[in-house]
């Protein structure tokens, strides 16, 4: 793992979207189309509206989330929502977007529905990954009801439950997540970062971020 700290979070979500959208380039100079997976929460929101406007050729980028919370798009807390109001906008509204929704009580009624449409775009080729407090990325929790399957499964992807999530959730597995032609973690604040140093001791069915760290560089800013 490789760790870059940066004087403040406004410089690093601007260089960091500079250097995604570098990868995304030379992603697409090698291969018809460039798959995409962003993190939700509160902490991209920056990184997308510098990464907007990035000059590439977004009809050819696949744009896909590491995991959603199970509420409609329209739903304040959907990541899927925010992917479209901040990413998919100016020269990136011509991507396409690879749900991680679809209309129905659980995610188990459409999980085969939406693996089948991620087949595809594996291996990612550029991802973003989020951390909580708690050592979760994606939505691979601790405590999780799948989090041991998630962490073995050849599957693409699997319904979640865990105490610390409001909603059910759905997530990339991580063979998925650490299939990655690479791979980037972003965290602000000392509490992730102490979450972070304590995560590299741990293993993943305590501190499931523990599963990504080989080969991810971790982006942190104090604030
Ligand atoms: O839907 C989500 O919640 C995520 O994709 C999740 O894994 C997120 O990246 C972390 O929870 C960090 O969230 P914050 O950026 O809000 O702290």
């Amino acid at each position: 793992m490789q760790l870059i700290e940066y004087p403040d979070a406004e410089m690093m979500m601007i260089d960091l979207a500079n250097s995604l959208a570098g990868e995304l380039e030379n992603c697409l100079l090698k291969h018809d189309h460039a798959s995409f997976a962003v993190p939700g929460g509160t902490t991209p929101g920056p990184i997308f509206d510098s990464l907007c406007a990035a000059n590439l050729d977004w009809s050819r980028v696949h744009v896909t989330l590491t995991d959603e919370r199970w509420v409609p798009p329209d739903h304040p807390r959907s990541n899927t929502r925010l992917v479209r109001e901040r990413l998919l906008t100016d020269r990136a509204a011509a991507a396409t977007m690879i749900p991680l929704y679809k209309e129905a009580e659980a995610p188990e009624d459409v999980l085969e529905d939406l693996e089948a449409g991620f087949a595809e775009e594996l291996p990612i080729s550029v991802m973003l990954l989020g951390m909580g407090a708690d050592m979760h990325t994606a939505s691979l929790f601790p405590g999780a009801d799948k989090l041991g399957e998630a962490l073995r499964t050849d599957r693409i992807l699997l319904p979640m439950r865990a105490p610390g999530a409001e909603e059910p959730r759905i997530t990339l597995t991580a063979q998925v997540l650490k299939g990655a032609m690479s791979r980037h973690i972003v965290i602000t604040g000392d509490e992730k970062r102490t979450a972070l140093e304590k995560a590299r001791g741990l293993s993943p069915e305590e501190a499931p971020v523990a599963a990504v760290l080989p080969g991810a560089t971790v982006h942190w800013a104090r604030d």
